[in-house]
């Protein structure tokens, strides 16, 4: 598989993602928000952060980048789009997830670990798991109350585009959601971060299932 991982002004992930992927022994280019040309990558990551400092909204900034353009290019032609955190954030703001990410229930900036459920075992992100394990893994965000309309709400689900939910509603978010594709599946946005529970030197390696599962869906689809 081969990567990349977008850097912007304020990005703040990156280097968790970077060493997660290499971890895997996965190819991993670090790109910036200039970036034009994404059509050589398996995966883009798009990391957590403060992009542009999250001035006016969190990813309402980053959106405008060239890179988001190139994102949006490689989002049409089927290559995986990996939005963590902030990248989830982006990847609303840039219409490419559909959704919002608000301030958390209780305002303020939550530093956790939390449980998450898996709920469609058949994704690009879940493949190596069951519906209804449950991961430990980290959470880092003050806006990730995650809200849509009711319409929009029930064709996720209906859709089964829902991959994770928070096992506890920790940010107030719809359906407890944490994470969710875009239709075709190709395009993913979470707000815990797997890529910082990729060793268990640091105590918690349960990220580890999410990369599996990206390996083997790149894999899957190299074969066919
Ligand atoms: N860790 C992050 O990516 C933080 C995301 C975002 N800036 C927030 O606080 O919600």
């Amino acid at each position: 598989m081969k990567a990349a991982v977008i850097t912007f002004p304020g990005s703040n992930c990156d280097m968790d993602m970077y060493h997660a992927l290499e971890s895997f022994d996965v190819a991993v280019d670090l790109l910036d928000d200039q970036a034009s040309d994404l059509s050589a990558y398996d995966a883009i990551f798009i990391p957590g952060g403060f992009s542009y400092g999250d001035y006016l909204r969190s990813g309402a900034v980053a959106k405008f980048s060239p890179a988001m353009d190139a994102v949006k290019v490689a989002a049409d032609n089927g290559q995986l789009v990996i939005g963590i955190c902030n990248g989830f954030q982006i990847l609303t703001e840039a219409g490419l997830l559909p959704g919002q990410l608000l301030v958390n229930e209780q305002p303020g900036f939550i530093c956790d670990e939390v449980n998450l459920v898996v709920e469609n075992e058949d994704s690009n992100f879940t493949n190596v798991l069951k519906k209804g394990d449950v991961i430990k893994v980290p959470i880092a965000h003050g806006e990730g109350n995650y809200v849509t309309d009711e319409a929009t709400l029930q064709e996720l689900e209906d859709n089964h585009q829902v991959i994770f939910r928070y096992q506890e509603n920790v940010n107030g978010s719809m359906n407890r959601i944490a994470g969710i594709t875009n239709k075709a599946g190709n395009v993913y946005g979470m707000m815990p971060h797997p890529e910082r529970a990729v060793d268990a030197l640091t105590g918690n390696d349960s990220g580890r299932a999410f990369f599996e599962s990206l390996l083997a869906a790149v894999d899957h689809k190299a074969r066919a």
